[in-house]
């Protein structure tokens, strides 16, 4: 840090100091909450509900959660498809996207929209990603899809259908990207073979990734349906989460879908959001590291303390995996990939780390209730992590998986907004300085 930066900010926050009072004073929704903690209505939306608390009498219940695409539970969705076991993803896009499930018909013409796009431009590999290795592939992924803008041959077309086609592209074209950046990465940064497999049209975007991960390209059916269901627990969650938003602030300007999901793709790096699974992989082997899988209860609480006391970890004060926005009592994905999760870590000999894990959640939950009073739950990001370690999937990949599945989600709001709001997002700050005349530069402290 230069010295002189340090020094001229300090003198700024002396000089422009907010009162938080006067938040309150001029009824300031912080975060886009209301006072009950619940977010302000910005927008209406026939894609996703995410259902967290109860409204009885004006008054805010806490309540278990649950999570509808187009308003069909997605418990039920995963439950209803799991005798068939490939391209459930695929069904929720096409769901998400169209407002409906698809005929046995139009779901094989929506597969060959999808798969006939896998590919990448020629020489793109060689060009953009091979040519450009990076460290932090969340970023290196926004890069690339400002880069896809340059392939385009119309990327300035914001009509409602082009962008509709612009983004299922994206969505055809981010899962092979994503591997490509990794197996670019470890190649030249961590001295590993470079491991480039062709994209394959008959293999799902689950099967895909996984294909494109390994050095055999194999995986078993159950790895597929595993990373299957993951995807489909991300693939929407509302107008309101942060990148969902974002895209829409974005492209509320009428500017390209590619800055939009570029935006998107910022926003949702952030370890309160999508990055939260990396984040939470950290404070594990952290946690781990310092007390052991046999730690007591008793262990588990003091360190989730000091943890909420910024005195571990990485001094945040927060439990990472844990809390939501929305959701009370609990999140309905993070019961499912726990779920998912145990499943793996029987068949691979490591459910003592997935009992850690539970104890740990149960246990930051009862804290958080007893020193702030609110009803936390373990979040979508709580077991994402240790379902992708147990699928070897590497960290860097993590929350670039959250993009290959929310990348829908996106579309879909960018398309319901274009289509139902079309106005540019601009709420309101008000001025709280004072007014001051100009001083010359003798006169000034
Ligand atoms: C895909 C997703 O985005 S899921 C969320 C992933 N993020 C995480 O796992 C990070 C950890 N969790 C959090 O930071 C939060 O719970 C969020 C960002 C998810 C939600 O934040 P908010 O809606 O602001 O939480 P909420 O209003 O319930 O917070 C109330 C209080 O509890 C605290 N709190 C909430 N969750 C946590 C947590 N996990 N650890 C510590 N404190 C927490 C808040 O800091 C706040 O404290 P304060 O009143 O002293 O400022
Ligand atoms: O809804 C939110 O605020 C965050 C979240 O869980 C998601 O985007 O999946």
């Amino acid at each position: 840090m230069n010295d002189q930066i340090q020094d001229f900010f300090e003198k700024s926050l002396v000089e422009n100091h907010i009162d938080n009072e006067l938040y309150q004073t001029y009824s300031v929704k912080k975060g886009l909450r209301n006072e009950d903690g619940t977010g302000v209505l910005v927008g209406l939306t026939k894609i996703s509900d995410v259902v967290g608390y109860k409204i009885q009498d004006g008054e805010k219940t806490d309540d278990y959660g649950s999570l509808y695409y187009r308003g069909i539970n997605v418990e039920d969705i995963i439950n209803g498809q799991r005798k068939e076991k490939r391209y459930l993803f695929e069904e929720v896009c096409f769901l998400i996207l169209f407002g409906y499930l698809p005929s046995y018909d139009e779901f094989e013409k929506f597969k060959k929209v999808l798969s006939d796009r896998y590919e990448l431009p020629p020489h793109y590999l060689e060009a953009n990603i091979l040519g450009f290795p990076a460290k932090n592939l969340m970023n290196k992924l926004q890069q690339e899809v400002l880069m896809l803008y340059g392939y385009d041959d119309d990327p300035d077309n914001t009509s409602i259908i082009e962008t509709l086609n612009k983004g299922i592209d994206l969505l055809a074209k981010i899962p092979s990207i994503v591997c490509y950046t990794y197996q670019t990465k470890v190649h030249y940064f961590d001295e590993k073979s470079l491991v480039i497999h062709h994209v394959q049209k008959d293999l799902s975007i689950a099967e895909t990734i996984l294909s494109l991960l390994r050095n055999d390209g194999k995986f078993t059916q159950k790895e597929a349906e595993a990373l299957d269901i993951a995807l489909v627990l991300h693939a929407d969650h509302g107008g309101g989460n942060n990148s969902t938003f974002t895209n829409v602030v974005i492209s509320s300007t009428g500017t390209d879908i590619y800055s939009s999901v570029a935006g998107a793709i910022g926003s949702l790096k952030g370890p309160r959001h999508g990055g939260a699974n990396l984040a939470v992989k950290k404070q594990m082997e952290n946690v781990i590291e310092e007390i052991s899988l046999d730690a007591t209860d008793d262990q588990i609480k003091m360190i989730i303390n000091r943890i909420l006391d910024k005195d571990f970890n990485d001094g945040s004060g927060l439990v990472y995996g844990i809390g939501h926005a929305v959701y009370t009592l609990s999140d309905p994905r993070s019961k499912m990939l726990s779920q998912i999760c145990e499943e793996l870590a029987i068949e691979k000999g490591r459910h003592q780390e997935y009992l850690f894990y539970k104890r740990f959640g149960e246990i930051a939950v009862q804290e958080i209730y007893q020193r702030k009073g609110i009803h936390v739950c373990t979040n979508v990001d709580f077991y994402s992590g240790l379902v992708y370690n147990m699928l070897n999937i590497p960290s860097d990949l993590y929350t670039l998986l959250f993009v290959v599945a929310r990348t829908v989600g996106w579309i879909a709001h960018n398309v319901e907004n274009k289509l139902y709001s079309n106005r540019i997002i601009r709420p309101a700050t008000k001025y709280v300085g004072t007014l001051k005349d100009y001083q010359p530069v003798e006169k000034r402290k």
